[in-house]
């Protein structure tokens, strides 16, 4: 059974469609990437999989749970970071991850132990005492990176995590990710890098507005240049069943 099974998802903001018949899975211990350009429709993708907004159509399951009827225990099971990182920036660095684990669901008894883990493995050590809004950008996403890896999730859904990173955080998110996934954690990944989607991902795929448009092979030689190509090819059959004014 897939982790996530996205199904004709389809999604309008207003009059515009930006979301059209996506079908799209991961299975666990897989990494899933989703490339598009900006506006291709990859946030809006993930915030209906992760029930944040309602689509207007298809259906979202999370191990085969529709996500409107996941309960506490399910969510505690799914770790996300969508666009900018969330934390409580009056708390500290080891508190915000600390607040994350408990709304996640770990007992507190273990809770600061898997706050000091996450801090170690996105190595905030330094920072731990230091309340988030004196953070830089890089170290605000680091936190928003171990709030969303803290509770050892079995889904992780990160809408371009490397975002503000360091070419030391890229390379730790990096190591954690495929370390997560060799451990069966299924992780769906949106990016604008493909070389780092390359590193990362198993599966790629092309979204370009708001329709999955094909697959890149993440081993292929020119990973930019098949990308171009497949949206390019798309804009062109659209044109093609424009009607004819
Ligand atoms: N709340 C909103 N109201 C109206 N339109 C929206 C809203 N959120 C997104 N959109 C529109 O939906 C489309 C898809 O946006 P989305 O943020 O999903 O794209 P994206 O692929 O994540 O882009 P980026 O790479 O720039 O983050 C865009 O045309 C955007 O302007």
């Amino acid at each position: 059974m897939s982790a996530l099974q996205i199904s004709r998802l389809a999604h309008r903001y207003g009059d515009t469609t930006v979301l059209h018949d996506v079908d799209l899975s991961v299975a666990p211990g897989e990494v899933h990437a989703l490339v598009g350009f900006n506006g291709a429709g990859k946030s809006t993708l993930m915030r209906a999989a992760l029930g944040m907004i309602r689509p207007k159509g298809g259906v979202v399951r999370i191990d085969g749970v529709e996500v409107a009827h996941l309960n506490g225990a399910g969510w505690g099971r799914v770790g996300h970071l969508i666009d900018t990182p969330f934390v409580y920036p009056e708390l500290t660095v080891r508190e915000n991850l600390w607040a994350a684990a408990r709304l996640h669901g770990v007992p507190a008894y273990a809770a600061r132990a898997r706050a000091d883990r996450t801090l170690a493995d996105l190595e905030l050590g330094a920072w731990a005492d230091r309340r988030a809004s004196a953070l830089s950008q890089g170290n605000r996403q680091r936190v928003g990176l171990g709030s969303a890896f803290v509770h050892e999730p079995r889904l992780l859904v990160l809408d371009e995590p490397t975002n503000a990173l360091d070419p030391a955080g890229v390379l730790l998110l990096r190591e954690l990710l495929l370390a997560r996934a060799a451990a069966g954690v299924a992780a769906l990944v949106s990016s604008h890098h493909l070389d780092e989607v390359a590193r990362i991902a198993d599966r790629v795929s092309v979204i370009h507005a708001g329709t999955i448009v094909g697959q890149l092979d993440p081993h292929g030689v020119d990973l930019e240049r098949a990308f171009f190509a497949m949206v390019h090819a798309a804009d062109e059959a659209a044109r093609r069943v424009e009607p004819v004014r």
